[in-house]
């Protein structure tokens, strides 16, 4: 059978050999065997570690011991020409073999990262894992209660447990790898973009932006319109960017990624609001998440422009607009007390065209309530969004982190409710990781990368 398949030594060595293993990380033992080439005795490849130490070398067992199958018959007649065929069969290279770090690893070696990384799962690395395996595990039986391979490893004990292959370089078997067999670290993020202010603090702004997109793994741009000096006591000191370097800086992002969802922040003040609102109206900002900052928590004003602006420039651009209880005073230049009021508001912003609303019920409302109120209003529908309220102090920037979390599961395709949802859940956790920290005198940063390991551990 094997040699009929040597018309396939005309195609290049590489392709072939290519074609077998990712044949075989599929499952398809048959189809993907390697052809013969010329001069070599074919053998069937196999992956030494998952050979069957217990059984007897080839020249020891009995004939037919077993009734044969298609490949047995095969190796058996290459082992009876071949007596080099019955040295075991780890042969291991004895030089490096760097072209071999872009295949697939092993099949048990697959399985084991993918443990690692189930255990190592976050919030947003979830997405990452796809469902349980003993779903669409094939070789599942009935009566294998889905544990993984629990039923299969019964009768091979001897196996030698969670061994690296003895062929893989040192750094490929420290690579995590998918489901399909390739790195992690080729899979391609979600691109998002925040454009908002620097905190020299990096508990808030742009830095908390580009935290929580990398912490969603959603590769983040930015665009720069202001540069705050600031830490955890206040502003000292701000400045706009000019209107025609953030222009720059929006085509240079949107000229070249393909982002899926846009944070808006601190814009200052009316010039950078109409020039947001000129790219919004050019279809050139997707799944826009507004957050109308206007004064920090410390008190210190970041937008100097109409607050009726927001509405009138952005409203119907908007997918989601965010403000806190200050804000949405702000912009409707009314009080707001209470979650009735917060429903109020959100209605009444509605109606200048975002698809969506939600106003905050963070800092500003009743601070001695066991939950913190959000309330979502969204196509139509009204919805109470309620969370443990953390005890702490460390809560700057905790309203771009929620914006920009809701932008990165945009980005990575959750329906605009889920986003939100799951976004106030990630600020949660982030509050409750931070509140030991001591990073800076005054209200601390949340901990935007709660839930993993550093990478150099
Ligand atoms: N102490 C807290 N405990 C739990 N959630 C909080 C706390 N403070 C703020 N949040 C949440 O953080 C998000 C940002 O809200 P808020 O602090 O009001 O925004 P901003 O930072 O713009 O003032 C909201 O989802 C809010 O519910
Ligand atoms: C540069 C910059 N942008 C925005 C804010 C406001 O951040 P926010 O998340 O609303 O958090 P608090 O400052 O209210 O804690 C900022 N401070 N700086």
């Amino acid at each position: 059978m094997l040699h009929r398949r040597t018309g396939g030594a005309h195609r290049p060595p590489r392709a072939r050999s290519l074609r077998h293993r990712l044949g075989q990380a599929r499952g398809h033992r048959g189809r993907g065997h390697p052809p013969a080439r010329p001069g070599r005795t074919p053998r069937r490849r196999r992956n030494p570690c998952r050979r069957r130490l217990h059984r007897p070398a080839l020249h020891q067992r009995r004939p037919r011991a077993r009734p044969p199958t298609r490949g047995r018959r095969v190796r058996g007649r290459h082992a009876a020409r071949r007596p080099d065929r019955h040295r075991p069969r780890r042969a291991q290279p004895t030089q490096p073999r760097p072209h071999l770090r872009s295949r697939p690893r092993p099949r048990h070696l697959r399985r084991r990262h993918r443990h690692r990384l189930r255990r190592r799962a976050g919030d947003g690395t979830r997405l990452l894992r796809g469902p349980p395996r003993h779903r669409r595990h094939p070789r599942r039986r009935p009566g294998a209660h889905g544990r993984g391979h629990a039923g299969r490893r019964q009768g091979r004990s001897r196996r030698p447990a969670r061994r690296a292959h003895p062929q893989a370089p040192l750094g490929e078997s420290l690579l995590r790898v998918r489901r399909d067999g390739r790195p992690v670290n080729r899979v391609q993020p979600p691109v998002a973009l925040t454009v908002a202010g620097s905190d020299s603090g990096g508990g808030a702004g742009i830095q908390a932006d580009l935290h929580t997109f990398a912490a969603h793994r959603v590769h983040g741009t930015s665009v720069v319109t202001a540069i705050t000096a600031q830490n955890t006591r206040g502003v000292t000191a701000a400045a706009a960017v000019g209107a025609d370097l953030v222009r720059a800086q929006l085509d240079a992002v949107l000229g070249d990624f393909p982002v899926a969802a846009v944070k808006t922040g601190m814009l200052g003040g009316d010039e950078l609001l109409a020039l947001v609102a000129e790219y919004g109206r050019a279809d050139r900002l997707p799944n826009l998440v507004v957050d109308p900052v206007m004064v920090t928590t410390t008190g210190d004003a970041l937008f100097s422009g109409d607050p009726a602006a927001y509405l009138a420039e952005l409203g119907p651009l908007v997918t989601l607009l965010t403000p806190n209880l200050v804000e949405a005073r702000q912009l409707l230049g009314r009080e707001i007390d209470g979650v009735e009021d917060m429903r109020e508001a959100a209605r009444a912003l509605a109606t200048f065209g975002p698809r969506a609303v939600l106003v905050k019920g963070g800092h500003g409302a009743d601070a001695d309530s066991a939950d913190v109120v959000d309330v979502l209003w969204c196509d139509g529908q009204l919805l109470d969004l309620a969370a443990p309220r953390v005890a702490t102090r460390n809560d700057h920037g905790t309203g771009c982190t929620l914006a920009s979390a809701i932008a990165a599961r945009l980005a990575l395709g959750h329906p605009l409710p889920q986003a939100v949802a799951g976004a106030k859940v990630y600020v949660t956790e982030a509050l409750k990781a931070a509140t030991d920290w001591h990073l800076g005198t005054g209200p601390g940063p949340v901990h935007h990368h709660h839930g993993r390991r550093s990478v150099a551990l």
